[in-house]
């Protein structure tokens, strides 16, 4: 833990870079590309953001191409298919980088230090460094050449979404931020709201952050509700419906696809709407659920959350990339053996309401994955804009990819660091559901309620109401998704 950026600020510092967010006018981008024009875009890596990055900043007048290393181009690797297949000028780090005025480092985070110590001595005096993330720069201090400008411009999204949002004509929630120690010529900010811009981020919204909010709160949203959570909500879902003796193929299906159904609902009106979908009953029951499954899982919200804070997640994880990614590895290839990623989604037609109404328990668990992972962030210093963004909003952009291909899909498209924090939480929350999960029968998943009489108590449902209106999670959604008028609908 000794290079760990933030945990060598003072307290003070840490707690004003923890809280640093502005959620940034659209009259601010007004310039769009501007400041990136005549300037040569190079980036490094054409995995998940690598590829939609370029694609968008292409599309919106940037000048990109790619450096790859050369293995890469010599074997013809899937990053060289990528950028060659669109169209992309690619080339090694000697032949590209010293031309490069912003490299973007998109590559996995476990391989920032050794990326960049590669690049630095190539790039030019004065030129920018980006990312999308950052790792290097906080938990693992990354020392970057006084003269070159470090900015970051993090997609709240799977790469697969920043594209496919910026091809529907909208975008996604997007945090910059200017590395104080980096700025020599002022013109960070600049270049990072440009690059926002080109990858369409400002139609969705920006914050304007720190490089610790940011990690800070995107470790914290991608290992709990965002990826841990559905991980471990699809494979107790599945295992109940098939002991109570429902379908495979239907239970199959019922979760594949349900995620994003129900959450789709979750992205345009908030947990309100979502459980609004339901019937009386059926939102009561929700209700009590996820308030019986947030008093199971706070304190698991508050260790992921904690240690984070304090640098022992990225300790134990740079542990297990200097172990060959022992545990990722078993973990992504015991995901691969579960009985839910085995089963394929049977031919059986499920209705857009039927997967709210047989889905009680997958609603339930979203919401307490959601209000849970906001009230641990905020509670941390995180600021409501972000902790929305990486509860809430991001929640359905990832129930996209399982409903492509399951979570196989999911955990390709993630980060590989997304990816250890999803397996890490998935591993603890399995046992720590078991005994909630006795209880659990087919009315609240698989079958639904079947009630002849739907009448609730009045005093009741009011309460479930209020409760739900109430909390903060809902009014910073509203105040936001006030801004992304433009979004489009896809279920
Ligand atoms: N995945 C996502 O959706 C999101 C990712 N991010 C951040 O974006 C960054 C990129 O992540 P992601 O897109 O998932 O990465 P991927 O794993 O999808 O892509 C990695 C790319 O980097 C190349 N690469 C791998 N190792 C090296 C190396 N040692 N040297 C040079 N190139 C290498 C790979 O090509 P090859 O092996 O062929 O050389 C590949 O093209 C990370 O900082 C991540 O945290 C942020 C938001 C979301
Ligand atoms: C949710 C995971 C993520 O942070 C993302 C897509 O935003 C990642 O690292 O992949
Ligand atoms: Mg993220
Ligand atoms: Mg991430």
């Amino acid at each position: 833990m000794s290079n760990n950026y933030f945990n060598t600020l003072p307290l003070r510092e840490q707690l004003e870079q923890l809280g640093k967010c502005r959620f940034m006018s659209i009259d601010e981008f007004s310039d769009g590309v501007e400041a990136l024009k005549g300037k040569k875009m190079v980036v490094i890596g054409c995995g998940a953001q690598g590829l939609a990055q370029g694609m968008n900043l292409r599309d919106s007048g940037c000048d990109v191409s790619y450096a790859l290393r050369e293995a890469a181009i010599a074997e013809k690797r899937q990053s060289w298919k990528n950028a060659t297949e669109n169209g992309f000028v690619v080339g090694t780090y000697e032949e590209l980088i010293p031309t490069a005025d912003v490299v973007l480092n998109l590559t996995p985070d476990k391989q920032h230090t050794p990326v960049v110590n590669a690049v630095m001595p190539l790039m030019k005096e004065g030129a920018c460094l980006s990312y999308s993330h950052g790792f290097n720069i906080v938990e693992e201090g990354m020392k970057i050449r006084d003269d070159l400008t470090v900015i970051m411009v993090a997609p709240k999204c799977p790469g697969s979404e920043v594209r496919n949002e910026y091809v529907r004509g909208f975008g996604v929630p997007t945090l910059i931020a200017v590395h104080e120690d980096n700025d020599p010529k002022g013109e960070g900010l600049a270049l990072a709201k440009a690059y926002a811009a080109g990858t369409g981020g400002h139609k969705a919204g920006v914050l304007m952050s720190s490089f610790i909010a940011e990690v800070k709160s995107d470790l914290m949203g991608e290992q709990t509700i965002l990826c841990g959570m559905l991980q471990t909500g699809s494979l107790l879902c599945f295992d109940k419906m098939i002991e109570e003796g429902i379908d495979a193929g239907y239970a199959s299906k019922l979760i594949q696809y349900g995620w994003e159904t129900i959450t789709e609902a979750l992205k345009y009106g908030g947990v309100t709407n979502m459980l609004d979908r339901l019937s009386n009953p059926a939102k009561i029951k929700a209700f009590d659920l996820s308030e019986e499954l947030k008093v199971i899982m706070r304190p698991l919200y508050n260790k992921h959350q904690d240690d984070i804070i304090d640098g022992t997640f990225s300790t134990v994880m740079m542990e297990d990339w200097a172990n060959d990614d022992k545990n990722l590895l078993g973990w992504r290839a015991e995901t691969a053996e579960t009985a839910f990623e085995k089963t394929p989604a049977g031919d059986v037609e499920i209705s857009e309401q039927e997967y709210f109404d047989n889905g009680i328990l997958m609603v339930a668990m979203v919401k307490a994955g959601v209000e849970l992972a906001f009230e641990t962030m905020t509670a941390a210093g995180i600021i409501a804009d972000s902790a929305y963004y990486e509860s809430l909003h991001e929640t359905p952009l990832i129930a996209n990819t399982i409903a492509r291909k399951k979570l196989y899909e999911m955990n390709a498209t993630i980060s590989d660091t997304a990816e250890y924090g999803c397996y890490l939480y998935n591993h603890a929350c399995l046992p720590l559901l078991a005994d909630f999960m006795k209880d659990i029968k087919t009315d609240v998943i698989g079958k639904g309620l079947e009630l002849d009489d739907t009448g609730v108590d009045n005093a009741r449902l009011i309460e479930v109401n209020a409760a739900l209106r109430a909390h903060p999670v809902e009014a910073i959604g509203a105040e936001l998704r006030g801004h992304m008028a433009d979004m489009k609908k896809i279920v």
